[in-house]
């Protein structure tokens, strides 16, 4: 049974409904990324409760423009400001309702519930909740759900950059919740057997269905770790690295630093933020590799001991993390514009930094999980414009075996959500190889 399902055929669960709200209140109220309040948020519940609470507030995020226009169809006037428990309420009896295969009883009764003491609240959510349960099937058939469950500004963006086909088939790709993809550190094949997982061209496994990841087989024993498939193509475009000194810039919580490490480099991993580093090492002690972990900003990164430059710099920047609204959908509701022109900023100050660190000859690999140009190719153009030390050295489809539709005409890595459709998606992500001549 999936945790969604959970509270299904009974009214039980209040509490997992009321985190799913505190949730929903700190992502939309406060903009708190939806991770960063699940420790807090969830405390205090059990594993079922805390797998139903975090299906619901996922849900509601990855459905909000559908929920929000359904909301708005039953409403003669827009909710009152001070009626933000009612609507939160509201979303999350319209998530269970009509995404979730709650019973109808069970959702309308616990949404009033949810709501509070105030009659006239209540009578309201009892009435809107009663209305879709008649009507919101032919409602919801109605509606265009990648269009309304996608800001915007990131549809306008999508369109520009990859035409508006293109930028549907996206934004179809975030409404399914992601697989679970591991890297592992050596024989993927007996791993996959193991976990009855699929073995994907590029040597990730990947789990449609799972339950605890830390209750799988090799966790304890640190044979893997979580990490999409597109997330570990950046690597691979080093090629062989045995042997070779990488500096793996913004690092945590590390797992490029693992999978460089696991191919047999020497690495030196930079990041800024103190309990990430935590996380860092914590992950490489469980996978038992090891890195030089360096405490600090990416653009004063250590040189290599006598000042020769690095074989390998990878700088995985900091970014609006747009490629992975599958598995963030909260991210859609986050991120502004600004924050994009704000990142674009940064993202060229630390590939400067970046590249006086790489040795003549050697390689910087730039990438970001988001589906921004701002952030991919036009900070790659800006920076081979102004550094005539660097060309890009294209990268071959026969490198990226099963992936060839990720690469550019350019050379480029671009991965788009929809990409490896049949096999169940990837997230967003962007590369670029570059040669220090
Ligand atoms: C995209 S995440 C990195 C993911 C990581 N490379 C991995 O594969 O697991 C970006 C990281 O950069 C860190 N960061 C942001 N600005 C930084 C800076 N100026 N110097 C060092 N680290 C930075 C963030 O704290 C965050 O951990």
């Amino acid at each position: 049974m999936t945790a969604g399902a959970r509270s299904a055929d009974n009214s039980t669960g209040q509490p997992a409904r009321e985190a799913a709200l505190q949730l929903l209140k700190a992502v939309l109220d406060r903009r708190q990324p939806l991770d960063e309040s699940l420790e807090q948020g969830l405390s205090g519940l059990e594993g079922p409760d805390r797998g139903f609470a975090r299906a619901i507030a996922t849900t509601v995020l990855r459905r909000l423009g559908q929920i929000d226009a359904l909301l708005a169809h039953c409403l003669d006037r827009p909710l009152a400001d001070n009626a933000a428990r009612a609507r939160n309420a509201l979303r999350i009896g319209i998530a269970e309702l009509m995404f979730m295969n709650v019973a109808a009883y069970a959702a309308v009764n616990s949404a009033v519930e949810l709501c509070g003491r105030e009659a006239g609240q209540r009578r309201l959510v009892n009435a809107v909740l009663r209305r879709l349960g008649r009507e919101g099937a032919a409602l919801l058939a109605a509606q265009d759900a990648a269009r309304l469950n996608t800001p915007e500004w990131l549809w306008q963006s999508w369109s520009d950059s990859y035409g508006e086909a293109t930028a549907r088939a996206i934004a179809e790709a975030h409404l399914t919740r992601a697989p679970l993809d591991l890297s592992v550190k050596a024989e993927p094949g007996h791993w996959a057997e193991r976990l009855g997982a699929t073995l994907l061209a590029n040597g990730s496994l990947r789990l449609a269905e799972f339950g605890q990841v830390t209750a799988l087989p090799g966790f304890e024993e640190g044979a893997w770790w979580v990490q999409d498939a597109a997330a570990a193509l950046p690597v691979t475009l080093f090629g062989n690295v045995r042997d070779q000194r990488i500096l793996d810039l913004c690092a945590a919580p590390g797992g490029k630093t693992a999978l460089i490490a696991a191919r047999g480099a020497r690495v030196t991993a930079v990041e800024r933020n103190a309990n990430r580093i935590r996380r860092l090492n914590e992950n490489l002690a469980r996978l038992g590799l090891t890195a030089e972990i360096v405490h600090g900003d990416a653009a004063a990164a250590p040189e290599t001991g006598n000042g020769d430059g690095f074989d390998g710099v990878l700088l995985d920047a900091p970014c609006s993390s747009t490629g992975t609204l599958r598995r963030h959908p909260d991210v859609a509701w986050l991120k502004r514009p600004e924050d994009v022109e704000k990142l674009a900023g940064a993202q060229d100050r630390l590939l400067r930094a970046a590249a006086e660190r790489v040795r003549p000859g050697g390689l910087l690999v730039y990438c970001v999980c988001s589906l921004q140009r701002r952030e991919g190719e036009d900070r790659v153009a800006a920076f081979l414009a102004a550094d005539p030390r660097y060309r890009r050295e294209p990268i071959t489809a026969g490198e990226l075996p099963g992936m060839a539709e990720t690469v550019t005409a350019d050379g480029d890595l671009r991965s788009l959500p929809c990409h490896l459709g049949a096999e169940g998606g990837i997230d967003g992500f962007y590369a670029a190889r570059l040669r220090r001549l």
